[in-house]
């Protein structure tokens, strides 16, 4: 029978409560009446009056409207608009706090899953906990009645935008090639009403700059409008056409109208090519440092055979190649596949293949095809590795598996799954990919039982 009883709060009502921890997005939670409440930019050991804003059946979310105290921890965020946009939610919490919270995280998953705490190492944290990014997606607006474009991030979970000039997790030069595009875009005047995204990306060995402006029509003189853009250090304008401005951002092609097809960087030694629809971790330096462990835990020798599954442009595909017989990259993108085999001439690595293909579709054929592997590397999106894919992990036979994560949350989904057919964690490192936020990425090293 459903339960009658009403919650023991209500939105509206006013307390004073203390933050007792933080949750996975970087909430405070604190409990009043028997109900676990979320205060964002509340930290554990902070008392503040809080305004009950939704309540639901198992928890309630709270506004934070006067803290009564501060802890060692907390530091003053420097975004104008951090508790507005929906980008970051820990700039509030000194560099060092942060860092420990999120290697605190991965030693909880550890636990949940019964494995040994000691698996987890020190997080890797970043040199630089600002301007890291190499890459921004800004929505942009055409303000009719003031006949400007304006710019800034949609606040979390709405589309009202939290209008900025800037972003202190890109680099100042970034910044300026906004800036520069919000001045260029309102000179077009009312043209500026189809550009719904402006994307940069920055290359960080070269410097150069690619700018793609998201537009929602395909109308050619649009097109030739926004693709004069230019600005110092941009090698490439291109546009995409996504009719929708609330939901994906990129259409199903990329036009370059000015300069180069592709930027290129440079990770551990080698030289890569990058173009707009390809993936690239948003950090070189960490990039770099998490593909030598992927490269060290993998353990690979001379003979084997290693899939880099969900390889984007093949960087570390072409490192775990350098070691291997031959190394297979999956990735279902296809000009990041184009990328991944230019990499390797660039590179004059002959031994790894590139297949563009859902891992879930490609690796389960593999394995029927009577092939066999000996590493395994996955470096899933957000979703994690699908059902298929697991399976099939488990049929091709291979002794070492690096499960490369950037959601904690799927990867304990995954192991428990990876688990269940006879893989067992050796090693876990998190590195610090995205300082400020709440996420976290980490590297499972596992074995495979006899
Ligand atoms: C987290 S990125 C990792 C890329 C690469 N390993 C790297 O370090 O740059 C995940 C990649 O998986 C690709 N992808 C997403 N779903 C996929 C699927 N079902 N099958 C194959 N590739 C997929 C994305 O396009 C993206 O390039």
């Amino acid at each position: 029978m459903a339960s009658t009883q009403s919650p023991p709060i209500a939105a509206g009502e006013e307390y004073e409560v203390e933050a007792l921890r933080q949750n996975d997005d970087g909430d405070g939670v604190a409990h009043i009446r028997g109900m676990t409440v979320f205060i964002p930019f509340l930290l554990p050991g902070e008392r503040a009056r809080v305004r009950i804003e939704q309540v639901e059946k198992r928890f309630a979310r709270a506004r934070l409207l006067d803290r009564l105290n501060d802890v060692p921890d907390r530091v003053q965020p420097r975004c104008p608009v951090f508790t507005r946009c929906g980008g970051c939610q820990v700039q509030h919490v000194a560099y060092a706090a942060q860092s420990a919270w999120k290697e605190a995280r991965i030693r909880r998953m550890a636990e949940r899953l019964g494995l040994d705490t000691g698996l987890v190492r020190p997080i890797e944290t970043a040199r630089t906990p600002y301007r890291y990014r190499n890459q921004v997606q800004m929505p942009v607006r055409w303000n009719a009645a003031t006949q400007r474009v304006e710019m800034g991030f949609f606040e979390l979970g709405s589309h009202d935008m939290a209008v900025t000039e800037t972003c202190l997790l890109i680099p100042e030069a970034m910044d300026d090639v906004l800036r520069r595009a919000r001045w260029f875009l309102t000179s077009l005047g009312s043209t500026a009403q189809f550009v719904h995204h402006v994307i940069v990306r920055q290359s960080s060995a070269t410097g150069d700059m690619a700018v793609v402006f998201a537009l929602a029509t395909d109308d050619p003189s649009v097109k030739r409008s926004v693709g004069r853009f230019h600005a110092p250090q941009v090698a490439q304008v291109a546009v995409t056409v996504q009719p929708r401005a609330h939901g994906p951002v990129w259409g199903p092609t990329v036009h370059v109208m000015k300069g180069e097809d592709h930027l290129e960087e440079n990770l551990c030694g080698l030289r890569v090519r990058w173009s707009p629809r390809s993936f690239l971790q948003v950090q070189a330096d960490m990039a770099e440092r998490m593909y030598q462990h992927v490269v060290r835990a993998a353990e690979i020798r001379e003979t084997d055979v290693v899939i880099d599954a969900y390889c984007g442009i093949g960087a570390m595909t072409l490192l775990l190649a350098s070691h291997a017989a031959r190394a297979v990259g999956v990735e279902e993108v296809e000009d990041a596949i184009q990328d991944a085999r230019a990499n390797a001439k660039l590179n004059q690595v002959r031994n790894a293949e590139f297949v563009v293909d859902r891992v879930e579709r490609w690796l389960p054929r593999f394995v029927e095809a009577g092939n066999r592997a000996d590493v395994l590397v996955f470096d899933p999106p957000r979703k994690g590795v699908d059902r298929a894919a697991i399976e099939a992990a488990a049929e091709v036979n291979v002794e070492r598996l690096v499960y490369v994560s950037c959601n904690p949350a799927t990867l304990e989904r995954d192991l428990r799954l990876l688990a269940a057919r006879g893989f067992y964690v050796t090693d876990m490192q998190p590195f610090d990919m995205f300082p400020q936020t709440s996420h976290v990425e980490c590297v499972v090293t596992m074995r495979r039982g006899l």
